[in-house]
């Protein structure tokens, strides 16, 4: 198969290339998608690097009535709108900076104006239009790695008009991404997967818990932050105050995902689990339903692809009278659950109850279920587990399948099962930035 073009070869790099940081196992697309695809850290290298964009003042590009490439600088106004697919925004020009800095139209617009025909151009003749965004842009709200950084190709999809708060008519145009496929610059779990890898998170394996005789090593690397947390392992605890940017920027996120699935009651995450894993690394059977834990459990998934089993416990999907739960996916689950329903109505008292459970299991060998779900996991993705009677009945272990894979878990500590003195590790400010509202 040819090898995909990336869009730095397509939109020709203006700028130097940074080290390549490999977020899965196509290497070569990487670059791409953790810096943009060029950029520039002058108005003149950018005009030059970009024959779409020869255009040394003003917000667009213009060539044979078409509109090639559009830049977004500076203050958009509050009706502006930009993510990574869509943009709405002024088409600019005829504006000038008010007394308190903010660009104002003073000039009224029409189908005449010359960027708006261009803009209709290139819509109508469904023309890639590349956009640029600048430093300066403040609707994006983050910072930005370069002086103009280009975004990736874009459809003009509308162009109207509008009163503006000065009462002018104002040209205000909407695009959309061209290839919806392309992994999109700049792009949240991108920018955190290369972060985590360049700080010291304090990542280890640690010894099994019961193991000590000859140690044995987990086959993969934690690290917790927030309240301590125990599980098949000790690990240390350090406090959110502690945390690094990127611990938090990810908590952000999970509590938002905590809150999407659940509802606004769900309790707050006040522990994160950074777990890593390098190339066939994984996780066991096991559930999360220490005594010690709230009910939700919420996991950000970044770098290689993983897959996620669940199945039932072994003694459920066995089962005996004992274990009075009959649950979906249990051997003879049709036969127990009418002996539980004959049990139950008064048609079985206990004794027989129980004999012809014992019956039903006598004679089949006691083995592990089948899953019940496999999740592939992608880089970005999100899984939010909800309920106790899930780790209850239910097991989950992960097998990691590419180079580097982490996994961070947010979980609600009870605070009353944690001593005294360490109860300030789970407490958490966020900063304006870490807070995420799902965009
Ligand atoms: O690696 C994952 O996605 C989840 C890890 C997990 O199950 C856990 O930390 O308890
Ligand atoms: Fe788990």
């Amino acid at each position: 198969m040819p090898k995909k073009r990336t869009c730095s070869e397509n939109m020709q790099d203006g700028g130097t290339r940074k080290p390549r940081i490999e977020q899965n196992d196509t290497a070569g697309d990487e670059e791409a998608r953790n810096q943009p695809p060029a950029w520039a850290d002058s108005r003149h290298s950018l005009c030059s690097a970009l024959p779409w964009f020869r255009s040394v003042q003003g917000g667009s590009y213009q060539s044979n009535k078409l509109c090639y490439g559009f830049l977004l600088d500076r203050d958009g106004g509050p009706r502006d709108y930009l993510d990574d697919e869509i943009v709405i925004t002024r088409v600019g020009g005829d504006c000038k900076l008010d007394a308190d800095g903010n660009l104002k139209q003073h000039r009224n617009q029409d189908e005449n104006t010359r960027v708006v025909e261009s803009l209709r151009e290139s819509m109508q003749s469904g023309l890639a239009v590349g956009l640029i965004i600048g430093n300066k842009n403040t609707t994006i709200a983050r910072k930005l790695p370069h002086r103009f950084n280009v975004m990736a190709w874009f459809r003009v999809v509308d162009v109207w008009f509008e009163k503006t708060s000065n009462n002018k008519t104002g040209a205000r145009v909407r695009f959309q991404k061209l290839d919806l496929e392309q992994p999109s610059w700049p792009n949240g779990p991108n920018e955190l997967f290369k972060r985590l890898q360049e700080v010291d998170l304090g990542l280890r394996r640690y010894p099994v818990r019961g193991q000590s005789a000859d140690e044995m090593l987990t086959a993969h690397f934690a690290v917790n932050f927030g309240m301590p947390y125990k599980y098949v392992v000790s690990v240390d605890s350090k406090g959110f105050d502690e945390a690094p940017v990127e611990i938090m920027f990810a908590l952000g996120r999970l509590d938002w995902a905590t809150r999407e699935a659940v509802g606004a009651g769900a309790r707050k995450p006040n522990e994160l689990l950074t777990v890593g894993y390098f190339q066939d690394m994984s996780m066991g059977f096991h559930d999360d339903g220490e005594d010690s834990l709230g009910p939700t459990i919420a996991t950000l998934s970044l770098g290689s692809q993983a897959t996620m089993r669940f199945r039932l416990k072994k003694k459920y999907y066995n089962g005996n009278a004992a274990n009075a739960a009959v649950l979906p996916g249990c051997e003879f689950f049709e036969e127990r659950k009418e002996l539980k329903e004959q049990h139950e109505n008064g048609e079985l008292d206990d004794a027989e109850y129980v004999n012809k459970c014992m019956e039903l299991t006598s004679d089949i060998t006691r083995r592990e279920a089948k899953d019940m779900i496999a999740l592939e996991l992608h880089h970005g993705d999100m899984v939010v587990m909800h309920g106790s009677l899930l780790q209850k009945y239910y097991e989950h272990s992960i097998a990691s399948e590419g180079k580097l894979r982490y996994a961070l878990t947010a979980r609600h500590v009870l605070e009353e099962k944690v001593e005294l003195k360490e109860r300030a590790k789970g407490q958490l400010k966020f900063t304006a930035d870490q807070i995420y509202d799902g965009e």
